[in-house]
């Protein structure tokens, strides 16, 4: 199974709901950074993870922690008989940065849904699988439908959207970590009062129909930016800077560290990841929208 990262072209956010999460109205997308996920039949349960050198050092969650563990347990507790117990080798080969505000993790889940659900020929209906994705986290069930898509509630409701371009992003991955629950806990501080509806994504979903990318780099938002940028004040400076190396607009993805720039066309993304890497380790292009979880071959 392979599966996409997400970048959220609009990002309205909400006064906390009572059970905690924010209210958001979003527009979703997935573009070409790739996780791949293999789930074998065996007789016990496994979860090996492998990280692109692009990826670096970085920390991944020890056994039992996966959100793919998380996966196998929601499928057994849901869809078998009582008393199963998950068996099955699953091993990920990671692209997509970790902790980045890209949806990595959400992303493997989706693929896991799918791939032990054939695997353990549950035939699990395409609409329970998204009450399922909705159950192991927020981004979830985008990470299923991919290509691009409003999402409304908590981030699980999801739409596909009307989308006639074919964007051009640089994608310029961070190991610093920003972990999400913290950004929107500094949202919270940052803006006490805040009105509980979100921000409407229709400049951004009038944009994405007119393929224009101008009109797509005008309309672009992200309420997280600032409480992300406010934690790390350097996030601003790498994105005033793909700006003036040609972007046409830059901004955080989701609750970062990742910043995505949007370009005039992939030639141009291109010349703004070259301009970029004069000063960073790791400069990635991608483009979308790209397909959601799906079997490959
Ligand atoms: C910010 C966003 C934007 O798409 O993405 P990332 O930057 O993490 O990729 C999402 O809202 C992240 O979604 P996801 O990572 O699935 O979050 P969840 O597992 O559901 O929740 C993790 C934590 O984030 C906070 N959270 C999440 C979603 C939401 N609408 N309101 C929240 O306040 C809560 O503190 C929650 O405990
Ligand atoms: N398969 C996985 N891939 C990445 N992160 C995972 C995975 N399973 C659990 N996690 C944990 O989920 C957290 C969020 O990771 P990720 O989904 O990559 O980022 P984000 O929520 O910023 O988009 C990380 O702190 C990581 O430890």
């Amino acid at each position: 199974m392979r599966s996409a990262a997400k970048i959220n072209l609009h990002l309205g956010v909400g006064a906390p709901r009572d059970d905690g999460f924010h209210p958001l109205d979003t527009v979703y997308q997935a573009v070409s950074l790739y996780d791949d996920l293999t789930a074998s039949r065996a007789d016990d349960w496994s979860v090996t993870t492998r990280t692109a050198v692009h990826l670096g050092d970085v920390a991944l969650p020890g056994p039992g922690d996966n959100i793919v563990d998380r996966v196998a347990e929601l499928l057994c507790a849901t869809r078998c008989d009582e008393g199963c117990r998950p068996t099955a080798r699953v091993e990920i080969d990671k692209t997509i940065p970790v902790a980045g505000g890209m949806a990595g993790g959400s992303a493997d889940a989706a693929a896991a849904l799918v791939a032990l659900d054939r695997l353990w020929d549950l035939r699990t209906p395409d609409d329970a699988l998204l009450d399922l994705a909705a159950q192991l986290g927020s981004d979830v069930p985008f990470a299923l439908v991919g290509g691009t898509a409003h999402g409304l509630g908590r981030g699980e409701v999801v739409t596909a959207v009307e989308d006639h371009g074919s964007w051009a992003w640089v994608v310029v991955p961070d190991t610093g970590g920003l972990s999400t629950p913290a950004v929107y806990r500094h949202w919270d501080t940052l803006f006490p009062d805040a009105p509980a509806t979100p921000a409407p994504a229709q400049p951004v979903l009038t944009a994405l129909a007119s393929g224009d990318p101008m009109a797509l780099a005008a309309a672009l938002r992200n309420d997280l930016e600032a409480a992300a940028v406010d934690l790390r004040p350097d996030l601003g400076e790498l994105i005033a800077r793909g700006e003036a190396e040609g972007a046409l607009r830059g901004m955080v993805s989701g609750s970062g560290p990742t910043c995505v720039f949007l370009c005039e066309s992939p030639e141009a993304a291109r010349d703004v990841a070259t301009a970029l890497s004069a000063t960073r380790d790791v400069v990635l292009t991608a483009h979308g929208p790209v397909a959601g979880a799906h079997l490959l071959g």
